[in-house]
């Protein structure tokens, strides 16, 4: 079961369930595939998921017929805690106008076609109508919810001379310095806003940037899109973690997501941090990592294991069985060495174990290289944290100068937004910036 993907419901958000308290053990017997289920029955999960505002507790994964809907209004936005579905696509836009109110007007409408994607219906008001072209696209009518999620931010260049907003430019939205072995293409880089599409049906997550680039016409154009997958549901009903395309559980050590105090450290900006538009919000880090498939495919298990610092099969820090043992980097071999070596990724992005981050990654495929003929395939790192300076970029600085695993990657697009506060009933995207 994996940190990201065990239900949270409230019943056992504060380590009690019915009355009983309960230990981490527990917490994951509990949460497996039948648990929670028959505990409380199906329909009395899907109610509670329908009915509460968008925090991790009402971000329960345990149905798998799609019937599930994450809200859209909450404190914070959805999609951040909210456990990993199945699909991502990822869309960065670029504004058109110079006028702020139109970027006012783009948000509002996004806001009144996101509560509509998000819980299943049809956007608009011009379905019916034989003369007008139909308000939806019509390719998710009659799909499910599929837990869709929208998430919302700005990139630093929203905050340039075009709209007025330069002084409101959080500190913490720096921009990214360059980092050795980059090998970034414009056409996956940067961006004005971004859109992250997330659904357990890819259709249903396409449709979603479909419907909202169509409604930014003549304010906003897509700029780079990538779309993202990991196992679904349906294939690991018990929901372990995810492996990334080299074979290796990822997402092990993110920090626990129904710790509300851990999430206040490590995700959420509150007033005290910066500009009070971003309290409750949070910086969003995004690089597109092609992986080296082919050269990592010959490479022996023990190369692989050393250069994660982790076992395959397991998870588990080399020298240790259990997936989420800690990590610790002093353990020596009989000959004095460190069972985890120090250039490991794991090592090397654990540091000292004081700065954390939450990553919520999706790997992709697209197509062949037509130079090399090789695959395009890797991992859209996605991260969130409370300040990219002291936890994205400490971090990737140390990865990039000497992480065992650059030999199989290259990072190829990067992007940071600042992810807006959660939008309550009757409020819109943004509005704490541009209300
Ligand atoms: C700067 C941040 C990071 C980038 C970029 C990054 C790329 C990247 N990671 C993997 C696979 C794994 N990462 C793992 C752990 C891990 N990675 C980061 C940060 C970045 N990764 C952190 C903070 C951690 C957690 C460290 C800790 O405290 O334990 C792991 C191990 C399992 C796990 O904990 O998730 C894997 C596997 C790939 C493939 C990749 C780029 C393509
Ligand atoms: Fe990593």
């Amino acid at each position: 079961m994996s940190k990201q993907n065990k239900p949270m419901d409230e019943h056992i958000q504060n380590g009690s369930l019915l009355g009983k308290k309960l230990n981490r053990r527990d917490m994951l017997r509990l949460t497996g595939a039948s648990g929670l289920g028959l505990l409380l029955g199906g329909s009395a999960i899907g109610g509670i998921m329908g009915t509460r505002e968008n925090t991790p507790s009402s971000a329960v994964a345990l149905d798998n017929t799609g019937g599930d809907i994450i809200p859209f209004h909450g404190s914070h936005q959805a999609g951040i805690l909210t456990p990993a579905q199945n699909f991502l696509v990822f869309a960065a836009f670029d504004l058109t106008t110079v006028k702020l109110p139109e970027v006012r007007k783009l948000l509002e409408s996004w806001t009144t076609a996101a509560a509509s994607l998000t819980s299943g219906k049809l956007i608009g008001d011009a379905n019916d109508n034989l003369n007008l072209p139909p308000s939806d696209t019509g390719e998710a009518d009659g799909l499910q919810p599929s837990r869709c999620t929208l998430t919302f931010g700005a990139g630093p260049s929203l905050f340039d001379a075009r709209y007025g907003l330069a002084a409101l430019r959080p500190a913490q939205l720096a921009d990214l310095p360059p980092f050795a072995g980059d090998s970034l293409d414009p056409k996956w880089c940067r961006g004005d806003l971004c859109v992250q599409a997330c659904a357990d049906d890819l259709q249903v997550a396409f449709h979603a940037i479909r419907n909202l680039a169509r409604i930014a016409r003549g304010i906003a154009v897509l700029r780079w899109t990538q779309e993202g997958f990991q196992r679904t549901g349906a294939a690991d009903p018990k929901g372990s973690t995810p492996r990334n395309l080299l074979g290796f559980k990822d997402g092990t050590g993110n920090p626990e997501v129904s710790d509300n105090a851990e999430m206040d450290r490590v995700v959420w900006n509150s007033s005290s941090d910066g500009p009070a538009w971003m309290a409750g919000g949070t910086y969003m880090a995004v690089r597109r990592v092609r992986l080296r498939i082919e050269v990592w495919d010959r490479s022996s298990l023990s190369d692989q294991e050393a250069t994660f610092g982790r076992h395959r099969k397991t998870g588990a820090p080399i020298g240790a069985t259990d997936e989420f043992a800690e990590l610790d980097l002093k353990v020596q071999d009989k000959s004095g060495k460190p069972l985890v070596p120090p250039d490991s990724h794991s090592a090397l992005a654990h540091g000292d174990g004081t700065v954390k981050m939450l990553r919520r990654s999706y790997s992709y495929s697209s197509g062949l290289d037509p130079v090399t003929g090789q695959l395009d395939a890797g991992l859209l790192f996605i991260s969130f944290q409370r300040d990219l300076l002291k936890q994205f970029i400490a971090t990737q600085q140390r990865l990039a100068a000497s992480d065992r695993l650059n030999e199989y990657m290259v990072h190829t697009g990067s992007a940071v937004f600042a992810c807006f506060p959660g939008i309550r009933e009757g409020g819109y995207i943004g509005q704490s910036l541009l209300g």
